[in-house]
């Protein structure tokens, strides 16, 4: 075996000798201060350095069945020590946002392929908290925040997941006996997919069809237990149980649930919104989608998910490309450069580093206009529903779209190594998969969006108001959709854009008028599919440059010069980055000529070159422990190839000189002279 050296590589150590801003600052801003970055080092060490939880355990190499238990076992350590924490800190709600906001670091250094319990809080008590009435908050609540209880949120059906009107689940009332019997009419009916649910948790919503009066009034949320508390028997009249291997998410528990006369008492229908009153009449709620509320919250807080998923891959790969070392520029170098000289290495990295900046700012953003309009929601007002339900829609669709590929990008950027599980790609790559089809499969949501963008097209053309958000189809309306010279500064490159997007929506509009002359409206709908999730993000685009340029503006008033170059051009490289990659577009609706492409094509270079000195820091900026990047060719050491020999010896096959196989097959079969 090599000697391994653990010193820091000394071609890591140029490159960060190299980077000319602070660093520290660049945490600050990430985190939001440095009293944030202090709060999260001490959180995530709290975590990460018990040593009951085996961190050092490659659980990669565990079966289907030991890889869940393990991944109970360390739930079970990580959720006491949380709510001790959280009392510690105040026992706040703002102080369990704390946790959970660093959490979701945290979480990817211990389970790796999904939590087991990430269902309880991530949906079951949001649901609780967004549509119980008072009185059933003050009886669930206190159970769910103490984890006495175990829940998970169980909408998908075999045949339905995303038209969930069309859900088969039953939840007929009883005035007799003031309950509601629930049942499984169909094997399409059966609950699949809910994550937690097979063998982990005790209690469900379970999204049914509220059946009274022999009326059918919708899909409701009830509360129901599923397994006894003592012995986590199903409860009778309970079938549940694993719905089995997955691309990944392989610790998720994802499960399936039936019902046979299941009765639930009157008072586990969650009663905020929709009400029942005990002799079976039904009061429709205020907003017909505030049912969906969950949902739109799963998706705001995904956007995060995205950053944290972004910026591990884009660290593992910056490192490991300062590192590696192939492949001579020139013919005559002694030397060969590191992999990152190559401008094609360059261009797979960094607008990854700066998609990491500019989807953070849209998360912060995106997250605050969740928490303004949920706030309007419980004064009664659901006037701004419609706009975060299209923003939170496509915002999720590209962004998560977005993680996939850049993922598959990095790994690719790695070469062979980067196909070492070791790597850490294939656990980011297939949790940002996952995220492309649960909490509303992307196509779908991006077809909300664009449901939103050709009405608000109808309205701008109508001379009513827009919201804020698609106010530029405004501006498109009133110039006659008349095209402009493209300009070529960072708003200019906005409003190209916006241009783009107003063009796309503007064209499916009329595309959708001319075929409801012989089609009805839907079906015309549908046959401009293809184009209106064209229009969706486009407008996605528009929202997160727009985003990206106003916070980015505030941020360089406030940080030391040498900080504000980098923003300027992580700002430069994702508008010019993001305006070559739809030229396509931007051709149809802006006059840009060949001289203009040119000119952005030569400052996609030369901002890749500023890059080039600052990434570094930028990666070691995102602050991300070794534990959390996971990965053997991305530890901040840049000792990878020392890495990757150890974790090759860790594999089964090579605790053993000889394995069995070869006596029971390979040796038979050389010795069978046939
Ligand atoms: C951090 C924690 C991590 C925690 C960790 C969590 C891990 C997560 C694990 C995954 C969990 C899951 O996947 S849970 C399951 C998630 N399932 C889904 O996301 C299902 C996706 N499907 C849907 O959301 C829905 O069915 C739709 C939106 C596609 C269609 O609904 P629909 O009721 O048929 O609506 P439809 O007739 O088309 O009418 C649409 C009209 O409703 C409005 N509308 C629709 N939804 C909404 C809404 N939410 N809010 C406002 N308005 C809405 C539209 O604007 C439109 O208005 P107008 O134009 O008529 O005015
Ligand atoms: C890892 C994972 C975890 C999950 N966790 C949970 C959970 O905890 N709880 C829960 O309840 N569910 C969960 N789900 C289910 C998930 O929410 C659904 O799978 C998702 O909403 C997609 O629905 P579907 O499977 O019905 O897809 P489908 O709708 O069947 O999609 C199949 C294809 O049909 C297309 N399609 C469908 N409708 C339309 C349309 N209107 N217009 C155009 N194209 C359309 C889609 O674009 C897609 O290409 C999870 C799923 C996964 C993969």
């Amino acid at each position: 075996m090599p000697a391994i050296s653990k010193t820091i590589n000394k071609d890591l150590k140029e490159e960060r000798d190299k980077v000319k801003f602070n660093i520290e600052e660049f945490t600050n801003w990430f985190y939001g201060g440095s009293e944030k970055v202090l709060e999260k080092r001490k959180i995530e060490n709290y975590f990460l350095s018990d040593k009951s939880l085996n961190l050092e355990t490659d659980t990669s190499y565990l079966s289907y069945k030991e890889k869940y238990e393990e991944a109970i076992r360390r739930s079970c350590i990580v959720y006491p020590k949380m709510l001790k924490l959280h009392q510690e800190l105040g026992g706040t709600e703002e102080d369990f946002r704390k946790i959970m906001d660093n959490l979701r670091y945290t979480m990817s250094a211990i389970q790796k392929e999904g939590n087991p319990f990430m269902l309880h809080f991530g949906m079951f008590t949001v649901t609780i908290m967004n549509l119980a009435n008072d009185e059933q908050l003050s009886e669930w609540l206190p159970k769910c925040v103490n984890c006495e209880i175990l829940g998970t949120y169980a909408q998908t059906e075999l045949g339905h997941g995303t038209f969930i009107k069309k859900l088969e689940t039953t939840a007929t009332y009883d005035p007799k006996t003031k309950e509601f019997v629930l049942n499984t009419p169909t094997l399409t009916a059966y609950k699949w997919w809910p994550g937690n649910l097979g063998h982990t948790v005790n209690h469900a919503i379970v999204m049914a069809q509220l059946y009274t009066k022999g009326e059918c009034c919708g899909i409701q949320p009830f509360i129901v237990q599923i397994r006894d508390l003592e012995t986590h028997k199903p409860m009778p009249g309970i079938t549940v149980g694993d719905i089995g291997n997955k691309v990944g998410f392989q610790t998720v528990n994802n499960g399936f649930l039936a019902f046979n006369n299941v009765r639930i008492p009157y008072k586990n229908m969650l009663m905020k919104s929709s009400k029942l009153s005990e002799d079976g009449t039904f009061i429709k709620p205020k907003n017909a989608k505030q049912n969906y509320g969950t949902m739109v919250f799963v998706r705001v807080y995904m956007i995060m998910d995205v950053v944290v998923n972004m910026s591990r891959a884009a660290t593992i790969a910056t490192r490991y490309s300062m590192v590696r070392r192939q492949s001579p520029i020139n013919p005559n170098d002694e030397v060969e450069p590191k992999i990152i000289e190559h401008m094609t290495q360059q261009y797979k990295i960094f607008p990854a580093i700066a998609k990491v900046i500019i989807y953070k700012c849209m998360a912060d953003n995106l997250r605050n206009l969740y928490q303004q309009i949920t706030l309007e929601g419980t004064k009664g007002s659901f006037e701004r529903a419609p706009e975060l339900h299209a923003l939170s829609c496509c915002l999720k669709a590209v962004c998560t779209n977005d993680a996939a590929k850049t993922t598959e990008i990095l790994r690719l950027a790695c070469g062979g190594h980067g196909f070492l599980n070791s790597s850490g790609f294939a656990d980011n790559y297939k949790n940002a998969t996952a995220a492309q089809t649960y909490e509303g499969e992307n196509t779908v949501m991006l077809l909300q969006t664009a449901r939103f963008l050709i009405k608000s097209f109808t309205k701008a053309k109508n001379g009513e108001k827009l919201t804020e958000g698609v106010f530029y189809l405004n501006d498109f309306v009133k110039r006659n959709g008349k095209r402009e010279p493209f300009d070529d500064s960072i708003r200019g490159i906005l409003r190209a854009i916006q241009a783009a997007a107003a063009g796309k929506i503007s064209s499916a509009w009329k595309h959708i008028e001319e075929k409801k002359k012989f089609l009805t409206v839907e079906e015309a709908t549908n046959q401009t599919g293809i184009e209106l999730i064209r229009c969706a993000e486009l407008h996605c685009y528009v929202c997160l440059l727009q985003t990206g340029i106003e916070e980015i503006e505030q941020i360089i008033k406030n940080v030391s010069p040498a900080l504000r170059e980098v923003f300027k051009n992580v700002l430069e490289l994702y508008a010019i980055d993001n305006v070559l990659n739809m030229i396509g577009d931007i051709l149809q609706h802006v006059d840009m000529t060949n001289a203009d492409i040119d000119k952005l094509q030569k400052r996609l270079e030369a901002v890749l070159t500023f890059f080039r000195s600052s990434a570094i820091g930028i990666v070691d900026g995102f602050d991300l422990s070794d534990a959390v990047v996971s990965s053997t060719l991305g530890t901040y050491d840049g000792n990878v190839y020392e890495n990757i020999f150890e974790a090759a010896m860790k594999s089964p096959l090579n605790q053993e000189d000889v394995n069995k196989s070869f006596h029971l097959y390979l040796k038979p079969f050389l010795k069978s002279n046939l």
